[in-house]
This record gives C-alpha cells, structure tokens and sequence, in this order.
C-alpha cells in the first residue's frame, strides 16, 4: 500500500553551508516538485553530498532557507522526507526480510494495519526486483551475503517504506554495473511519476540513457550553482553560453569534463550563470505546473490526510522496544553465542579444572584456590568488556542512520539492547562455571548456585563498562586500549597480588571491579575453614604470622589480601555498580548520539 502524493514543492533559497571557517556551499539555490527526478552533478567535492545533507536537516545551514510547500522543516515534515546514504548500513545478521519487516513495523505508524506494511512490502521487493534475496542474509566483511547492487537497493527500499514524498538518495549507482544502474534509474524514476513523488539523487557518471531520464539538472561546481534548470535544456545552455557539445557525446560526460577543466572556464561559467540568471529560485517556481500559493494549500490538506504521524514518534515505545528487542536478539545471538567463543569458554574451563583438580581447602592450598577464582573472574571481565566493545561498531552505524531518521528513541534502543543481550551474555558464563566449579572442588551444591549469581552480576557490570567504554570511544582500537588498561588495573588492586601498597593508595582498589568479585567469591568459597596454630609448618610461610601471633583465622588471610569487607558489602557494591554503570551508558549514549 503506497500512497499517491498530492503536488509537493521544495525550494532551496541562499543555501550557505559553511563548516568552522570553511565555506562548503555559497548560495545554492534550487528546488524540485512532485514527479520531478532532479539530479546533481558536479565533480568530487563540489558539495553535492552536503546539499542533501543540509536539506534532510543533518548539517547546519550557516543561512538560506529550505522548505516545503512554502512551510519550514520541523521533525513532523522532515518524516516525509526519506534519505539514502552513500554508504549501505545495515545489521549484517539479519535477511534481507527481516531488515524490511524490521523497518515497516518501527517506522510505518501504528494506524497502518500488519496486512498493509506486508503489502507495502510485497510492492516494493517486486518494484526493486529484490524478491531473489529477500531471505539472504545482509552480510559483510566477514559473512558473504547481498551484493552491493542488492544492498543499494535493500537501502533504497527501507526508506520506500516509509512513504516519503520526497527522497534523497545520495549515489545510487555508485558501484553498480550501467545495465544495474540503468534498471534503478528506471525503477526510481517510474517510483517518481507513478506516485507523484519527488526523487533528487546525486550521480556521478550517468550513461547518456540515465541522463535522459533526469526531468530536472542541478550542476555543482566549487559549492556553486553552475546550471539548474531542465536536463533536457542543460546542453542548449551550455551551447549557448559557448560551450558546445561535440554530437554523439554522452552529455554527463561533457558536463562534468566541463566543470572539472581550467579555472578560466570555471570563471566564465560562473559569470555566465550569474548573467543569466538561471538559477534563482523564482525559476523553480515559473516552471511549476501549479503556483507556489496552490501548493502552500496542498501541503496543508495532505498533512491531514497523511498517513505518516502527527506524534513526535512514528510507533509508541513499546512497538519500538519491542522490535528493537527482537531485531538485538536475533543480532547479537550469533556474535556473543558464536561457536568459537563457546568452543574457547569451554576449553578454558576444562583447562582450569585440570589445573586445580580437585583441590582441597587448607592452607597450604589457599593460594591455588584463589587462583581458580582469579583466573576465572579476570577472564570473564576481559571477555565481556572485549565482546561488548567489538559488538559495538557494527551496531553504531545503523543506529545513528535511524536515529536520525526519528525512527525511535534513545531509551527504547538501550532498554532493548539490555534486556536482549542479557541472557545471551549469561549462556557460556554458566557453562564454563558449571565444569571449573565442579571440577576444582570450590565447594558444594548450594555454594554454587551464590558462586554463579555473584559472578553473572560481575559479567553484567563488566558488559556494563564494555558498553560505556564502546560508546564513548570514536574507535575500536581505543576502546581496546582502555579496556586492556582498565582490566590491568583492576587485576593489580584485586587483591590477589597480594601487595604491601602504601596507604596513599589503598583506596584504589575501590575503582577495581574485579576486587569485588574476587573478594565476595573467595570469602563464600573459604567460609567455615579452621583456625591455623601459627606453629605448624603450613603457617610457616603464611605472612599474617608474625610476633606473637599464635593463630590465625581465614579472615585474618584474606584480609593480608586487602579483603575486608563481609560478602554482601562485596555483592551489593557490584549490584549497586550494575545499576549506576547502566544509567551512566545511557547518559553517555545520549552525550555522543
Ligand atoms: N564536516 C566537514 N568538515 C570540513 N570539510 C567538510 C565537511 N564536510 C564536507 N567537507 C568538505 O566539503 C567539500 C564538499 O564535500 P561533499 O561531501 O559535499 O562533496 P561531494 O560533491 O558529495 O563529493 P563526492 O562526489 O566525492 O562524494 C569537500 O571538500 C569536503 O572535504
């Protein structure tokens, strides 16, 4: 179900994009209307990338005005405005099906029946002849899976979805073969005229077929306006300016050779364009079929009938976690759960348990048992935190693409992403405790049961800074570097180096989160041990012996170890950190959205 689109205008009047102190933009005007397939041209870097950025709201004019049926932007018109990036991002787990289901249901409204979006679908698989890889996967580097004439298209169809009137597609034949190019052309172009929508795409080297095709032609050279007008006057301009085209040239080809020569010819297009005037505004709004007074008043009407929202949101927050939640799940599940990450977990369990086999609790193996527990919880902080940081940047991308969208909220995402990868995180944790728990002896049935729970709270707190350090850090190689130094740091001041620190420092061990985890686990797994006579061989060693000291107590030994709170300090400090550390990733997400 798509909706004709009454007569729509947008005009671009004085358009100045600067950025810091340089100028990107220098008055650019020009506009489209409904049915209109407006192309712009222009060589590397002449702005043609920031004109649609500027009218789809994401960069910041420095002045000039863009409009809409003579109306301002606001968050409500900009949904009927769709954008095709340059760049095809996607969750890469997914089908191509579940990606358009996905996209129908959080950004079509409510108001729109399930049967509807599933037409809505169907039409748009079939008008972008998409129907062969509906069930393929997305894929990327790592996993093969839609090519990129198919995920063009997949990019081109998600924003169909949405009904907009008008659409910007930055590229859309950038690394496709000219008979692919040529069929998306068609198929956008036909998209334009039979549902009177707007279409302005910025093409690099159309055939001279796609030429033909454009209705409108907007030339970009150095930020300026060098032709705006018809496609099929842009040659006659030219000629009559005195730059003709040589017959049987694609005309795109002269064109752009045209605005990529000399600073002379550059001049004198420039000067002849000011002359004559060709592309000021009023020249979009002569060459309309309606007056801009008609479409001020169809732009009110269709605002009434339109089925895009009037809310702030296209679905409420529930619709929006609720698919946010299946979309994370079905994401996430192959990442964290994937079968060399068990495969490692596992091995790892078994080789600890080997290591500490069947340890008994004395003294003397004090030290190993705290090993087990060491090694077992630093794996697991390394392991979450890691596994959240590289999760992360394939997730980024697509989230800021919807988000600028408005396809939903900040906190409806990082609800979802919380309670969708909680359980998964939690899968291979229990498993590699379920074999080193029971294989190095820590302790009996009901131990194990507090022993899991304290050190799945660990991983969800680990999990918890692995997201803030992902967020806020622009790359994967610094939030490795950070992870890799925070860890260290928490490994020294856990308590199991057992170090004589100056007390200047003593409070450190406060910031280490596997200090925690370490202390509570090793004051559950020794609770109940005997006291030890200072005089007997074991204790030989034992530093808490010293003077007088006749015995010693398990308290005394942990507490040498800069354990000395009772367990449920320890276990209510990590609990209390899960839920400041997941408040603080919100924040922190909403800081660097
Ligand atoms: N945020 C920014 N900061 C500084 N310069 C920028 C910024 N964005 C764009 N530019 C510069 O503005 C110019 C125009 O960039 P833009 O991406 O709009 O060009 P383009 O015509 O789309 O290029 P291409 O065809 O290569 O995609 C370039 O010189 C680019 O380096």
């Amino acid at each position: 179900m798509k909706t004709k689109s009454s007569t729509s205008q947008l005009v671009v009047r004085n358009l100045v994009v600067s950025v810091k102190t340089k100028h990107i933009l220098y008055g650019v005007n020009t506009g489209a209307q409904s049915g209109d397939l407006l192309a712009i041209m222009g060589p590397t870097g002449s702005g043609k990338t920031t004109l649609l950025n500027a009218i789809a709201g994401r960069v910041q004019s420095t002045s000039g005005e863009i409009t809409m049926n003579g109306q301002y932007f606001n968050k409500h018109l900009r949904r009927r405005l769709g954008y095709v990036l340059q760049e095809d991002v996607f969750m890469p787990s997914l089908t191509l099906y579940e990606t358009l289901y996905f996209t129908a249901m959080i950004r079509i409204t409510e108001s729109v029946s399930l049967k509807d979006k599933q037409t809505r679908i169907d039409d748009i698989v079939k008008a972008l002849d998409l129907k062969k890889c509906l069930h393929t996967v997305i894929g990327d580097f790592f996993v093969r899976g839609l090519s990129g004439g198919e995920k063009k298209r997949a990019n081109i169809a998600c924003e169909f979805l949405t009904d907009p009137d008008i659409m910007l597609i930055d590229e859309p034949t950038s690394g496709l073969d000219s008979t692919t190019a040529h069929n998306l052309m068609n198929q956008l172009k036909n998209y334009a005229t039979q549902y009177n929508k707007t279409i302005i795409a910025t093409i690099h080297q159309p055939s001279s077929q796609v030429y033909h095709m454009f209705s409108k032609l907007l030339l970009l050279m150095d930020g300026k306006v060098a032709y705006f007008g018809k496609a099929s006057e842009a040659l006659n301009y030219f000629e009559r300016i005195g730059m003709p085209c040589a017959i049987h040239f694609n005309p795109a080809d002269f064109l752009l050779a045209l605005l990529s020569t000399d600073d002379e010819t550059s001049k004198k297009i420039h000067e002849e364009a000011d002359r004559h005037n060709i592309y000021t505004a009023t020249h979009v709004l002569e060459s309309s079929a309606v007056s801009f007074d008609d479409v001020c008043v169809v732009g009110i009407d269709k605002e009434e009938t339109s089925v895009h929202s009037h809310h702030a949101w296209p679905t409420s927050f529930w619709t929006q976690y609720r698919m946010l939640t299946w979309r994370q799940f079905r994401q996430s599940k192959g990442r964290i759960l994937h079968k060399y990450e068990v495969i490692e977990s596992l091995l790892l369990a078994v080789l600890g348990g080997i290591l500490y086999f069947q340890t008994d609790y004395s003294y003397k193996t004090l030290r190993d048992k705290m090993g087990t527990i060491f090694f077992s919880v630093t794996y697991w902080g390394f392991n979450c935190m890691i596994g959240t940081v590289t999760g992360f940047p394939a997730e980024r991308g697509v989230i800021k693409k919807e988000r600028e969208a408005g396809a939903y909220r900040l906190s409806a995402y990082y609800a979802a992403k919380i309670t969708s990868d909680l359980p998964l995180i939690l899968i291979t944790p229990v498993l590699f405790y379920c074999i080193i728990y029971w294989m190095s002896a820590i302790g009996d049935g009901v131990l194990f049961a507090t022993f899991l729970g304290v050190n799945l709270l660990f991983c969800t707190v680990a999990q918890s800074i692995g997201h803030i350090i992902g967020t806020a850090m622009p790359d994967m190689k610094l939030s490795l570097k950070l992870v890799n130094t925070y860890m260290l740091f928490s490994l020294l001041f856990s308590g199991f180096f057992n170090t004589h620190l100056p007390d200047w420092v003593k409070w450190a061990k406060y910031l280490s989160i596997v200090h925690y985890a370490f202390g509570c686990l090793n004051i559950l797994s020794t609770e109940g041990m005997p006291v030890l006579w200072c005089n007997t061989t074991s204790a030989e060693l034992n530093p808490t012996c010293t003077g007088n000291t006749t015995i010693i107590t398990i308290a005394d030994v942990l507490k040498d170890s800069g354990i000395d709170c009772p367990y449920f300090c320890y276990t209510a400090s990590l609990g209390i950190l899960f839920i400041v550390l997941r408040v603080l990733g919100y924040y922190v997400m909403k800081w660097k959205r």
